[in-house]
């Protein structure tokens, strides 16, 4: 068994402050003796326009603000998931929206790009066009194991679509994460039953780690931070203010053992009727 945190905050184009509000989190994280923390996706900045999001976007190795976080990974002995913005080498008008892990020894062990860019127009708001300055990655990655267990990387919006979840299953994850910035709207409406509904159908523990407050002018985010376990149940959850905050759970692999053993859902598939998640 081993202790694992979330943490929220609200970021905004100050990617410096960002980065000292990451590192306090990480050593919070690191004092109340987790093995892993989980930030929020876009932790090192959320901009205004497009470009801002250009001008302060780098590659994964520039980035002041992943250096920084390497660096008190390493202080603290504690593991990292956190989103970031990174730059793309075929398209320099678009970025990445990247999910990077950080092993205790502060190395990069794995990054992901978000697959499922948020475009939509909601009446009445939110009106959000990912792609417009992000470039789509193209691939699932294999779970990485972690002090926790085999962790499967998505980001956000990637949470709506459960194929993804599955078939990270499948490739052997035990614990799903879910680097976010949820609108307040689709929050309200969705965010807790989604992750809730991915926990309960894959038979992982989910960390959702979430941007929380009004970033600038146009954008506030719904927080909610939580970490959810293999039943669906929330085991824990950040509280409702702005100021950073931190939720710690355990996780019990044998735990999720046990639940798997009992409702065996992913052998319980029929596949001979419909198609088979890989
Ligand atoms: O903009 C950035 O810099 C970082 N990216 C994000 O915050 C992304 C794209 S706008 N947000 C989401 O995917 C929210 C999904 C959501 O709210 C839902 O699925 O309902």
């Amino acid at each position: 068994m081993s202790v694992a945190a979330v943490g929220q905050f609200c970021a905004t184009s100050a990617v410096s402050l960002n980065k000292s509000i990451c590192r306090d989190l990480i050593s919070r994280a690191a004092n109340l003796g987790a093995k892993m923390i989980f930030l929020p996706e876009a932790s090192d900045f959320i901009s205004i326009n497009k470009q801002e999001t250009l001008s302060l976007t780098t590659t994964l190795e520039n980035s002041e603000f992943l250096l920084g976080l390497q660096e008190t990974a390493k202080k603290e002995n504690v593991w990292v998931s956190v989103g970031l913005h990174e730059s793309t080498s075929s398209i320099p008008s678009k970025v990445y929206n990247t999910h990077v892990i950080i092993n205790s020894q502060g190395n990069i062990i794995s990054k992901y790009r978000k697959i499922h860019l948020f475009n939509v127009d909601i009446e009445n708001g939110p009106r959000l066009m990912e792609s417009d300055s992000t470039l789509p990655g193209d691939e699932m990655l294999d779970p990485v194991q972690t002090p926790l267990g085999k962790l499967g990387l998505e980001t956000c919006y990637d949470m709506r679509f459960s194929e993804l979840s599955i078939a990270l299953t499948r490739r052997g994850a035990e614990l799903l994460a879910f680097p976010s910035a949820f609108t307040i709207k689709t929050g309200m409406a969705h965010w807790e039953i989604l992750l809730r509904a991915r926990a309960i159908e894959t038979q992982t523990y989910v960390f959702a780690a979430a941007q929380i407050g009004q970033h600038n002018e146009k954008r506030t985010s719904y927080g909610n931070s939580m970490i959810v376990d293999p039943w669906g149940t929330v085991l824990s959850k950040c509280n409702d203010s702005t100021i950073p905050s931190i939720a710690i759970a355990t996780i019990d692999l044998d735990y999720l053992k046990k639940i798997r053993a009992e409702m065996p859902v992913m052998n319980h598939r029929r596949n001979d009727i419909y198609p088979k998640i890989d």
